[in-house]
């Protein structure tokens, strides 16, 4: 999927559009769940068009005394990472050094991009924001985030950058690599690639710049996709939370299951989490492995369980994946890891007979039936999983707009019990009937 980064000074409105971008529905969707830090990515549709959406500014706390450098080089990671660059302004402060200094940048860049420039509320401002020309950029376009005129005629543009590529066929599993820098990304595949670590570039309109690594030993074959080190020889940025993200996005986007790396020393930290919610929005496959275990000293029976009980609490709602404990350097439960990934595979294209699953969807709805909604009784006919790349269900009912979040709960765990979904988001559906 294509990726659209908002860039541009603290305060300009990034994240007023990329709400709008993403939907209010999604945002509440979120708020549900437990995720705070959702600011960072979305997805989004606009002429039938799918993007990805990542507002830069959600990456910097305190954005209003952020360093001018730090802003500069998220522009940069921006350029190298993304498909299109939608640059925006702000009328009512008018145009000021920083905004010129990241124009500089963007002109020289090889990618498309797209000015917006915001808050123009009124006439008056209408008129104001002409200066803004002088920047030099052809898609130039002008709009109120809050008011949402201009944004149509804004998004038409940037999709026009955006291509609707279909997921590739693919024959092996794709495992993406991802984590925090330091890790212990390349050493993980490295232990798993050693001296064969073959390199496949330019699989046809799936790779840019990302790695890709066949593994085939011991009856095993995927295809690792690795974005880490890249830009180590190039320039390393000071501003690497953001640079991580971003590459993750890429990575995940590629990918079936994602194995997120995890330092037993730091723990699950923000960052780890905001890469563990881009892959469950994206409903991929996920295997937690914290990694390092070797450091983690005086160890006792119930240090290990204790440990990973903390980690399921941090991923709630979704915890049932499996989280293993390795050590790189020790050469410790890396196959575990490899096994894992390859479990959460077959679970994510695990197919269940329709008969079957209502069979056993029928006896868990008979045990507790969705409440009624105001006196209506709501009554769920029927389940069916949808042909889709992950597990989806669409249950059919006569009132679908008044089925509380509990009883979906209540389904997927009962799904969840009865069938094998370990490491995979599961989506579930209310269809009228
Ligand atoms: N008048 C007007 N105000 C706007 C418009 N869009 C955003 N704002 C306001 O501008 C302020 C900053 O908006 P944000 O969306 O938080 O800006 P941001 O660029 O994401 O800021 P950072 O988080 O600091 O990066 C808020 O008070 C918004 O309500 C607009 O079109 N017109
Ligand atoms: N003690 C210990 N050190 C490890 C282990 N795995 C990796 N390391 C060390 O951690 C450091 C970082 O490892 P990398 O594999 O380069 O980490 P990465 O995630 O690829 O890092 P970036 O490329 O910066 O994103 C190196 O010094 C490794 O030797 C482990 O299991 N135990």
């Amino acid at each position: 999927m294509d990726i659209v980064a908002i860039v541009g000074r603290p305060n300009v409105g990034k994240s007023t559009l990329f709400n709008r971008l993403i939907g209010e529905k999604q945002s509440i969707v979120d708020n549900v769940s437990g995720v705070t830090r959702d600011r960072q990515y979305g997805q989004s549709n606009w002429n039938g068009k799918e993007f990805a959406v990542v507002d830069t500014g959600g990456f910097v706390r305190n954005s209003e005394d952020v360093f001018e450098a730090a802003i500069r080089d998220q522009v940069q990671i921006a350029i190298d990472e993304a498909t299109v660059i939608l640059f925006m302004v702000d009328v009512s402060t008018g145009l000021t050094d920083l905004d010129e200094q990241v124009a500089h940048l963007l002109r020289r860049a090889k990618k498309p991009v797209v000015l917006a420039v915001n808050k123009v509320d009124n006439h008056t401002r209408q008129l104001e924001a002409n200066e803004f020309w002088s920047l030099g950029f052809e898609e130039t376009f002008f709009l109120s985030s809050v008011t949402g005129s201009g944004t149509g005629e804004l998004l038409d543009a940037v999709v026009e950058h955006v291509e609707n590529r279909e997921e590739p066929e693919r024959t092996i599993p794709h495992v993406a690599v991802v984590g925090q820098p330091n890790a212990g990304k390349s050493s993980f595949i490295n232990a798993l690639l050693g001296e064969e670590r073959n390199i496949v570039t330019d699989i046809a309109g799936t790779t840019r710049d990302s790695i890709h690594s066949h593994y085939n030993k011991y009856e095993r074959e995927f295809m690792l996709i690795d974005t880490a080190g890249i830009r180590k020889k190039a320039k390393v940025y000071e501003n690497l939370e953001f640079y991580s993200v971003m590459r993750a996005i890429r990575a995940i986007e590629e990918s079936d299951v994602v194995v997120l790396i995890v330092d037993a020393t730091d723990g699950v930290e923000g960052q780890d989490l905001a890469i563990f919610r881009i892959a469950q929005k994206r409903n991929k496959g996920i295997v937690v492995a914290i990694n390092k275990w070797d450091l983690v000293l005086d160890k006792e029976t119930n240090t290990a369980r204790d440990y990973e009980l903390k980690v399921r609490e941090r991923f709630a709602p979704f915890n049932d994946l499996p989280i293993i404990f390795m050590s790189v350097l020790e050469k410790q439960r890396i196959m575990k890891v490899v096994d894992a990934t390859m479990q959460v595979y077959e679970n994510r294209t695990r197919r269940i007979p329709t008969s079957q699953l209502n069979d056993v969807m029928q006896a868990a709805m008979e045990r507790y039936s969705p409440p009624n909604y105001r006196g209506k009784e709501i009554s769920i006919k029927y389940v069916v999983q949808l042909p889709l790349a992950y597990p989806a269900f669409a249950f059919y009912c006569n009132h679908p707009q008044h089925i509380n979040d509990s009883y979906k709960n209540y389904l997927e765990n009962q799904i969840r019990a009865n069938f094998e979904f370990s490491g995979v988001p599961i989506s579930i559906f209310f269809r009228k009937k």
